[in-house]
């Protein structure tokens, strides 16, 4: 039995990077438990799916909005950032080009996302250790250099997955507990 919740649809969490990166086939691992193989098919402007999971004993809903990454859809995705509660910020370890490109994704989320806004950093794809192209150490130094929290994932095999979102989860929900034991969950 969870205590009963009640949720704010507005904001949520939104995953932002490069073309390609994997952002589409995160948040289908974290919300179906399946991956997307095969033929890679890009987003269009923006698509959103909700997902209902459990933070510490309490029912917390988070909108997870997926952005296209290709630039010509920049302009809609800006729409965006002003909603967001959390950017996961994906890269590529075996895409040098997707890594570089951070640094102008956090120029971007610096102009447009509130500034209150939660950030996490993740390379994507280890599962590919073959093509593995930025070591762990460079995402770990370009997080610490931002102060940004960061994870290794994988939307193949679904390492960190649940993790990087429930760590999100819990840091943007804040939960208040009545006396009544009820539990209001904000998102
Ligand atoms: N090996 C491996 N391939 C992945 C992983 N995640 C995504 N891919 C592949 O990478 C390609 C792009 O994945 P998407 O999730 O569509 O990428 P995206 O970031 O949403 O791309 P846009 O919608 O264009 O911004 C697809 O061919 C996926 O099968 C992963 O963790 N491991």
């Amino acid at each position: 039995f969870l205590p009963l919740v009640k949720v704010r649809h507005q904001g949520g969490v939104m995953l932002v990077g490069d073309s390609g990166v994997g952002k589409t086939c995160l948040l289908v691992r974290f919300k179906d438990g399946a991956f997307l193989a095969g033929s890679f098919i890009s987003t269009v402007g923006i698509d959103f799916r909700n997902k209902v999971l459990n933070v510490d004993a309490v029912k917390v809903k988070l909108q997870i909005w997926d952005t296209a990454g290709q630039e010509r859809f920049r302009s809609v995705t800006h729409a965006y950032y002003r909603d967001a509660h959390a950017l996961l910020l994906l890269y590529d370890v075996t895409n040098r080009a997707s890594f570089d490109n951070i640094q102008a994704w956090l120029t971007e989320i610096h102009e447009y996302a509130q500034q209150d806004v939660v950030l996490m950093l993740l390379g994507n794809k280890v599962d590919s250790t073959q093509d593995r192209v930025v070591k762990r150490e460079d995402g770990e130094k370009l997080a610490k250099e931002y102060g940004v929290p960061f994870m290794e994932t994988s939307a193949k095999s679904g390492l960190n997955v649940d993790l990087a979102f429930t760590a999100i989860a819990k840091i943007t929900a804040p939960i208040f507990k009545p006396a009544s034991g009820v539990c209001f969950s904000f998102v």
